[in-house]
């Protein structure tokens, strides 16, 4: 299924109306027209696929000490996402590296009392084997900051608010870049694995940079799974659950997976899905439809990620 495709050129009022019809009713969507050169992303991906080249002794020195950290590489199974909606899938078949704010934070960490705040703003660990990677992942990072508040503006168009409606929530966020990668699998996978379990992105927006290798689906309304397809060029966006929660309940944070193609994995995948999310301290307080009422309680953005971010570890990787 080609999930619809927004081009960002067109007048707003129309992007608006375009993209609200997108999220109530399929909660993905992709881009074109959103001005990230093509080379910068092509650089991002190459220089993604040479950091897990990288013999593991050095993809190894990005890995944090203690697996709370948020960022840095993680190793094969170590994740299941699964298990963030309560499920009991394998670990997931993949490896990623995770990056966090490449800038400065918005003030300093001294003044944060809250310790899971800054580990938002933990410092990024990057290999030393790979000079050219930290700086085209960081060009990356800030493309996808840029475009994503592009997005946020768009969406409070859609939701008939202000463009900058959603900015004094969102204009200290501490979103994350994933670097995906699901190796080729030499042995058939175990029953039941998926490359990615079947789950919702936690935050705001995701913007997903797929690659020519398939796998991913997302949830129809009526239950089937359904192949995601995007033209060369576009980006997928899709929701998370604080956006649905923010719109109560009006767009949808949707279902996903990636399978193991019918090809059993014998080729890989690497995908750069940057989450998007609130500020730390933002308070979510439901976007209630004239002659409505809330359906959630007020939540702040910071404790609601933490919470969906610690299911997700495995035991025993
Ligand atoms: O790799 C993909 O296509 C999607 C991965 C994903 O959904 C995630 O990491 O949240
Ligand atoms: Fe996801």
């Amino acid at each position: 299924m080609s999930v619809p495709l927004i081009d960002l050129r067109r007048p707003i009022g129309e992007v608006g109306t375009a993209v609200d019809t997108a999220c109530r009713e399929v909660g993905f969507f992709s881009v074109v027209g959103h001005g990230v050169p093509e080379e910068l992303i092509a650089e991002a991906h190459r220089l993604a696929l040479a950091f897990f080249d990288l013999p593991l002794v050095d993809r190894a020195e990005a890995e944090p000490d203690d697996v709370s950290y948020p960022y840095g590489y993680r190793p094969f199974s170590a994740e299941a996402l699964n298990r963030s909606i309560g499920g009991v899938a394998p670990a997931d078949l993949k490896e990623t590296m995770n990056i966090g704010p490449v800038h400065a934070p918005p003030r300093p960490l001294a003044d944060m009392t809250d310790p899971d705040e800054r580990a938002v703003y933990a410092p990024n660990l990057w290999p030393s084997a790979l000079l050219a990677f930290r700086p085209a992942i960081e060009a990356y990072y800030d493309a996808m900051s840029s475009l994503s508040s592009r997005l946020m503006s768009v969406f409070a168009v859609a939701l008939d608010l202000d463009p900058g409606w959603f900015d004094p929530f969102v204009d200290r966020h501490g979103s994350a870049l994933r670097l995906a990668h699901y190796p080729a699998l030499a042995e058939p996978a175990p029953p039941g694995s998926f490359r990615a379990g079947a789950h919702t992105d936690y935050g705001t927006l995701t913007i997903l940079r797929l690659d020519d290798e398939p796998g991913l689906q997302v949830e129809s309304p009526t239950g089937e799974w359904v192949d995601v397809d995007a033209p060369d060029g576009a980006l997928v966006i899709n929701l998370g659950d604080l956006m649905q929660r923010w719109t109560n309940d009006r767009w949808r944070s949707t279902m996903h997976r990636v399978v193991v193609p019918p090809d059993g994995g014998a080729r890989r995948r690497l995908t750069m899905p940057f989450f998007h999310n609130a500020n730390w301290d933002a308070r979510v307080e439901c976007i209630v439809e004239p002659g409505g009422r809330a359906l959630h309680d007020p939540v702040l953005a910071g404790a609601h990620l933490l919470a969906k971010f610690r299911s997700t570890v495995t035991e025993s990787p």
